[in-house]
């Protein structure tokens, strides 16, 4: 049995499939028949098109044509003169392998188009660059893992998920998945739980472990993974299964209940979304509202930007989902485990605490302002809420809501509708933004605290490294005294408070929550129903009463044992 880190609950109990990256070293020979190692690249060029033709039509009927549109960009590289030729010649005229004519030339276009002032031909070199490993890993006759191709029922073991890779993941088949690095709140964790799909993180060594076919159970409540379990195993593992489901049965009876404590004070109870269609879980699961829509996914998995169109398409879709319902959509919040290709940033030693979020939205404000008019347009289709990441000082939040202002304007000056009741809140993410929330809440309509990150952030133990988890501590009384002073500065002003980190859908993190007066729960919409039930059980007097005993604690696990003393 290895033990990692609990990411998604459920059980699971299937094949292995190693989602391993294989080594495409080779090495540089001289021969002797150039039309022999011709002849090598045409079968493995031949083989490339074959899968890229396959993952082009499964993408097409399971995310769309939008975006399988990447797919096509590669198809057409290999079928470019301009590209292959040069591959072949470079074979005839240096007598050199296959591997090394197309490694070299290749390169040589990625580092032309590269530093182009283009950033249609910036993307075009993340383009060649992907399909020349798919052409190399036939040459050199080894697999090249597609996860869009799996077409079993499988247990996706790999050392890291990406979030484009779980993207890529369908439910259908893939029952599970464990991985060697990663957090609770890394976003392939994230999205591992609003796919349902049951998985443990941060193993450390389950890529070393498990063997391509091997049977594996991911227990995704435990965060265990038995490889190679015993019948007796199995059968225990298939009741565990059994129970979680009929445990899910019964939470769906508070399905169209609303969120009230034992003493019958009300909370919201929301969702975390990252696609349009994820909408409809929120329903499904009871959901009261979307708190948080990350809209950085509307971006990710293609090669280009979306346009104004595609995006007013999508925050329409969801807001006419929710009716009036509240509906929190997030700007762009890229950088840290979020990565996008084509827009080719420099690689940074800190990724975390670099360019991202809205530092690259207000200097890159033609991709922001697009963002802004597109949401600005669908606002009249439901409940719509604004929301700006990572605001570090007042003056990021002044300087985002002048250009939104200044959209809306134009918008209006076009003789386009807007609704005129958006609220514009931020993510209080940053401890600085926390320490003086008293001064943000005069200007801001509402904040929604982001502990994934401000966990990080606080503790200095970085999210996605298993090495620190034990340091990244939600319970930490630090934790709680920052959330009490944001909580507390937005009442005084009548302001709203919401929490979109993990630590919101968290059992032992919702009675100090409630009792440290958090307005608004948002969490992944398979754990609505289950806090729901957890919440009408408690009292929001009595929680209130422990705040200045949880404030006062000096350890997380004084904390825990509090909470837990006192809700048994
Ligand atoms: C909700 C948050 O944002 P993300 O997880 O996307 O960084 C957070 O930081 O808590
Ligand atoms: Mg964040």
């Amino acid at each position: 049995m290895i033990e990692g880190i609990a990411a998604s609950n459920g059980v699971a109990i299937a094949k292995a499939y190693e989602l391993v990256t294989p080594d495409l070293t080779y090495e540089k020979r001289s021969i002797n028949d150039p039309s022999e190692e011709i002849k090598r690249l045409e079968n493995a060029l031949a083989t490339a098109k074959d899968e890229l033709e396959k993952i082009r039509e499964h993408t097409r009927q399971t995310m769309g044509e939008e975006h399988a549109e990447i797919f096509s960009a590669h198809l057409l590289i290999l079928d470019d003169p301009e590209m292959i030729t040069p591959i072949k010649d470079k074979i005839t005229n240096e007598q050199v392998d296959a591997e090394t004519a197309l490694d070299e030339t290749t390169n040589s276009f990625v580092e032309i188009f590269k530093n182009m002032d283009n950033a249609y031909m910036r993307e075009r070199a993340a383009d060649i660059q992907d399909v020349t490993k798919r052409v190399m890993a036939h040459l050199l006759e080894v697999t090249f893992p597609d996860p869009a191709l799996i077409d079993e029922e499988v247990i996706v073991i790999a050392s890291d998920l990406t979030p484009s890779d779980t993207a890529q993941l369908n439910r259908k088949f893939v029952q599970g998945f464990a991985t060697d690095v990663g957090g609770r709140t890394s976003h392939s964790a994230i999205m591992s739980r609003s796919l349902e799909i049951p998985a443990v993180v941060g193993t450390k060594e389950v890529t070393g472990a498990v063997k391509q076919g091997d049977i594996v159970i991911v227990d995704g409540m435990a965060g265990n993974v038995i490889v190679n379990p015993t019948d007796e195993e199995i059968d225990t593992y298939k009741k565990k299964q059994a129970d979680f489901e009929r445990q899910q049965e019964e939470w769906a009876k508070l399905k169209n209940e609303s969120t009230l404590t034992a003493d019958n004070q009300q909370v919201d109870l929301a969702a975390n979304i990252g696609t349009p269609e994820e909408a409809d879980n929120v329903l499904e699961h009871g959901g009261e509202g979307v708190g948080l829509y990350r809209t950085e996914f509307l971006y990710m998995g293609k090669n280009q930007l979306p346009t104004e169109e595609e995006q007013y398409e999508a925050y329409k879709d969801v807001l006419e989902k929710m009716g009036d319902k509240p509906v929190v959509v997030r700007t762009l919040d890229i950088g840290g485990d979020k990565e996008l290709s084509y827009l080719d940033l420099p690689e940074e030693m800190n990724p975390f605490l670099g360019f991202r979020a809205i530092r690259f939205c207000l200097e890159n404000q033609s991709i922001f302002r697009t963002q802004l008019r597109a949401l600005l347009r669908a606002s009249s289709y439901g409940h719509l809420r604004i929301m700006f990441p990572m605001i570090a000082t007042l003056e990021e939040f002044r300087d985002a809501k002048a250009i939104l202002l200044e959209e809306e304007q134009n918008l209006k000056d076009e003789g386009q509708t807007v609704a005129d009741d958006i609220e514009v809140g931020i993510m209080v993410e940053i401890p600085s933004t926390a320490v003086i929330a008293k001064q943000f809440a005069k200007e801001v309509d509402f904040f929604s605290i982001g502990t994934n990150d401000m966990i990080q952030y606080t503790m200095a133990a970085d999210r996605m490294n298993e090495r620190v988890s034990y340091l990244y501590q939600p319970y930490h009384p630090a934790i709680l005294n920052l959330l009490s002073n944001v909580i507390d500065a937005a009442h005084a002003e009548g302001k709203w408070v919401g929490m979109c980190g993990e630590m919101a859908g968290d059992a032992t993190a919702i009675p100090a929550l409630l009792g440290l007066g958090l307005d608004e729960f948002s969490m992944s919409p398979t754990s609505i129903l289950p806090a729901r039930t957890q919440i009408r059980g408690l009292s929001k007097e009595t929680m209130t009463s422990y705040k200045d005993n949880l404030l006062s604690m000096g350890t997380a696990e004084e904390v825990i044992e509090f909470i837990k003393d006192k809700t048994e």
